[in-house]
């Protein structure tokens, strides 16, 4: 796992929007995962603009979901497909042809969780998957004691999350839906390169337990330590209780420029 220390979240998304265009650069119809929640914004702002000058072209570009709530209609406001359409899809100008996500309308909710499982792996796997963190160390909606062979799957969210979501939907957490779909941590560590954004202190405990704890269900980002091209971007912030973070500034600036991250 690779940890990259950046002064801020406009830096991390900079940073993570470079990596993609690279990608793009080298596979223009690579298969991006997408995350949801504030987090990940600063990354498709930066990957806009870069569109927007013609630094990339991401018009052949397909995008898969994280998950997704169970119940909200796929037009309401707050399910991650109209998020997605919003701040991803329409400001790099990808059309919904090439968007795949799982979904969260279905009378047979697992036939659809084991129907997207199928599609991703027939639509070749997903080249770089971003991940934010929940408080709790969940990735994607997969909750603390998630299995680390999980895959795509309907979860119930903790209480936690339902309060950390309500501002989302006016900050009322009766909206806020219990049940979700996400792809499981089994089905996450099959993308090629994982790419985890954190940022803000409220996040420093979180990214610790990932980075320097055991692998541990009970922290289910702390998967990625099993795979076998994992970045995990922080701010000073999310940083702060990184026992190592000297040793993380220090490789990361001693390291060769072209290898990008
Ligand atoms: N399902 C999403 C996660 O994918 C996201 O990582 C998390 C953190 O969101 P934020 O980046 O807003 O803190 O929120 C939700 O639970």
């Amino acid at each position: 796992m690779e940890v990259v220390i950046v002064p801020d979240a406009k830096a991390g998304g900079e940073l993570i929007a470079e990596a993609m265009a690279q990608l793009l650069r080298r596979k223009p119809d690579a298969l991006l995962g997408v995350a949801t929640g504030s987090t990940p914004l600063p990354i498709y702002e930066a990957l806009a603009a870069k569109v927007r000058t013609g630094a990339v072209d991401a018009s052949r570009a397909r995008i898969a979901q994280l998950d997704e709530y169970v119940g909200l209609p796929a037009e309401h406001p707050e399910s991650y497909r109209s998020v997605l359409r919003r701040e991803v899809l329409e400001p790099l100008g990808i059309g919904m042809s090439a968007f795949m996500g799982p979904d969260g309308t279905a009378a047979d909710v697992q036939a659809a969780c084991e129907a997207y499982d199928a599609a991703l792996a027939e639509a070749g796997g997903v080249d770089l998957q971003l991940l934010g963190i929940g408080t709790d160390g969940h990735i994607g909606f997969n909750e603390p004691c998630s299995s680390l062979a999980s895959r795509t799957r309907i979860k119930t969210l903790t209480e936690q999350t339902r309060v950390d979501n309500a501002r989302f939907f006016d900050g009322d957490i009766s909206q806020v839906p219990h049940h979700v779909i996400t792809q499981g941590i089994g089905t996450i560590l099959e993308a090629r390169h994982l790419v985890l954004l954190a940022t803000g202190e409220g996040k420093a405990d979180a990214v610790a337990a990932t980075v320097e704890g055991p692998v541990a269900a009970v922290c289910p980002a702390s998967a990625l330590q099993l795979h076998p091209h994992a970045t995990v971007v922080v701010d000073e912030g999310a940083a702060s209780k990184l026992k190592l973070a000297d040793y993380f500034r220090h490789t990361y600036a001693n390291k060769p420029d072209w290898q990008g991250i």
